[in-house]
């Protein structure tokens, strides 16, 4: 018998259950939980007059919904929708007992940096959240996904979620990464290699020495944007950057515990003989820095490279889908990445919001400044957290003296649900995972890029290639 894949073990680890028709009931360790997904969840199990099986199983914090701006109460939250959607998490983990992290809480952020920040997660877990990008968790070697907002209330009453289970799909990227090129182009790049659709039905491990050598930062920027792979779920297998990762946070167990579980958690790797179902391999010397180009992750190029031509695409419901993103963002084939110029700058979401990302895009703004004609640029740290170290870092002064704006922690401009959003017909390089239409506000246009080339990207007025930047 072929040996186990890391998500055969995480799964085999937490399966309660298995029928004949292939549906499972899996246990889950940790649930997270936010506003916009959670309140019928909570009315449910109101109404049908539950408690949850293990409150200490969930945590809970504000992101979608919040402004950017400081504010003291929920009161303070103009928009209607927010302000009772922020008020009913308040009320509802109150009343059910579940720990929140709330508005002047440095703990507060969003989701997927808050929950690993607070060891909330950890290696070998199954991890669930109202929330599809819930896959950046799988970084710690976790089987993490997003679920529905019914899941959300089954996974309170019972612990359990009803899953099937997913196939095998190994990314490996190998070789070393060249100047410039970060985690949110190695997985830029992959989505551009395999498509939006290339992971569909498959959990993905994403492996090699390229992925190796990322930060656990890094590597959940890369399990961050699974999703947009079209799997629900990515990981990597522990190492020693996992461990050390964990070592020392909140939540992380503490001496003899710890012991216990480094010993378990050094298990959770692939069998050298384990069977992947789908296999990618990909030469990190082959991946340069990233900017979308349309209104789908998968249309990306290289910063060098010329945007493509649909004529040249031979499946029609691609072409008409590139003449159709190319009308969208005003845009014309056989233009240079370098020749957008840009309206506003995003550097935050769950992507890309943790401090190295923000070190990084500090690191290329320095002693710079802003370009006229860009409007805005805004640096909105992921948590509380990250805003203090990086506060103790210096790097909001050198935001504020390149003309940027320095942020309350937040979801912000990565969608528009909130008062962070882009204009119609306006450009923005973002540090974010989707492109979608009107993802950052109606009619606005969206590229995504990292940290680096969104900072140089406000300082030129349009991109740039950071290869070619001074130091
Ligand atoms: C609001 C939430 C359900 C949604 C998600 O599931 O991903 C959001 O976080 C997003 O990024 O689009
Ligand atoms: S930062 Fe963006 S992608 Fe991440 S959870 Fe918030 S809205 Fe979703």
């Amino acid at each position: 018998m072929a040996g186990k894949t890391l998500y055969d073990k995480l799964w085999d680890a937490h399966l309660v259950a298995e029928r004949e028709d292939g549906s499972a009931l899996i246990y889950i360790d940790r649930q997270i939980i936010h506003e916009v997904t959670s309140p019928q969840a909570f009315e449910g199990l109101r109404l049908a007059g539950r408690k949850p099986w293990r409150a200490g199983a969930s945590v809970a914090t504000i992101d979608h919904n919040v402004p950017t701006t400081p504010f003291d109460s929920a009161a303070d939250i103009e928009d209607e929708t927010s302000r009772i959607q922020v008020t009913t998490l308040q009320d509802n983990t109150r009343e059910f007992g579940i720990t929140e992290y709330g508005i002047g809480d440095v703990r507060q952020g969003i989701v997927h940096v808050m929950a690993p920040e607070q060891g909330a997660v950890l290696p070998g877990m199954t991890v669930v959240c109202g929330d599809s990008h819930t896959s950046t968790n799988g970084a710690l070697a976790c089987l993490a996904h997003g679920i529905g907002t019914s899941e959300v209330e089954h996974v309170l009453a019972t612990q359990t979620l009803v899953a099937s289970k997913m196939k095998n799909m190994r990314v490996q990227v190998d070789g070393e990464l060249g100047p410039g090129v970060t985690a949110k182009d190695v997985v830029l790049h992959i989505i551009g290699v395999i498509g939006t659709a290339g992971g569909t039905g498959h959990a993905i491990e994403f492996a090699g020495s390229a992925i190796r050598s990322l930060s656990l930062e890094g590597r959940m920027t890369v399990c961050n944007m699974s999703i947009e792979a079209g799997a629900r779920a990515g990981m990597v297998a522990v190492d020693d950057t996992t461990i050390d990762y964990v070592r020392g946070r909140p939540a992380a167990p503490k001496g003899a515990d710890w012991d216990k579980a480094e010993a378990y958690w050094r298990t959770l790797v692939s069998d050298d003989d384990a069977e992947f179902d789908t296999e990618v391999k990909i030469d990190a010397a082959d991946i340069r820095p990233q900017v979308s180009w349309g209104t789908s992750p998968e249309m990306v190029v290289a910063v060098d490279a010329l945007l493509p031509d649909p004529a040249a695409e031979q499946d029609e419901v691609k072409r008409s889908g590139m003449q159709r993103a190319y009308e969208y963002m005003g845009l014309e084939p056989g233009i240079k990445v370098s020749d957008i110029r840009v309206d506003r700058v995003f550097i935050g979401s769950c992507t890309n919001s943790r401090i190295e990302d923000l070190r990084a895009a500090a690191e290329v703004v320095k002693g710079r400044k802003k370009a006229d004609s860009v409007k805005q640029v805004l640096v909105v740290p992921g948590s509380g957290v990250v805003k203090q170290q990086a506060e103790q870092e210096g790097l909001d002064k050198i935001f504020l003296e390149a003309g940027f704006e320095w942020r309350q922690p937040g979801c912000s401009m990565c969608l528009a649900m909130n008062p962070d959003r882009l204009q119609p017909g306006e450009h923005c390089a973002s540090t974010s995972n989707r492109n979608f239409e009107g993802r950052q506000g109606n009619g606005g246009r969206t590229h995504l890029v990292s940290p680096a080339m969104a900072a140089a990207a406000a300082v030129a007025g349009h991109f740039v290639d950071i290869r070619d930047l001074d130091a």
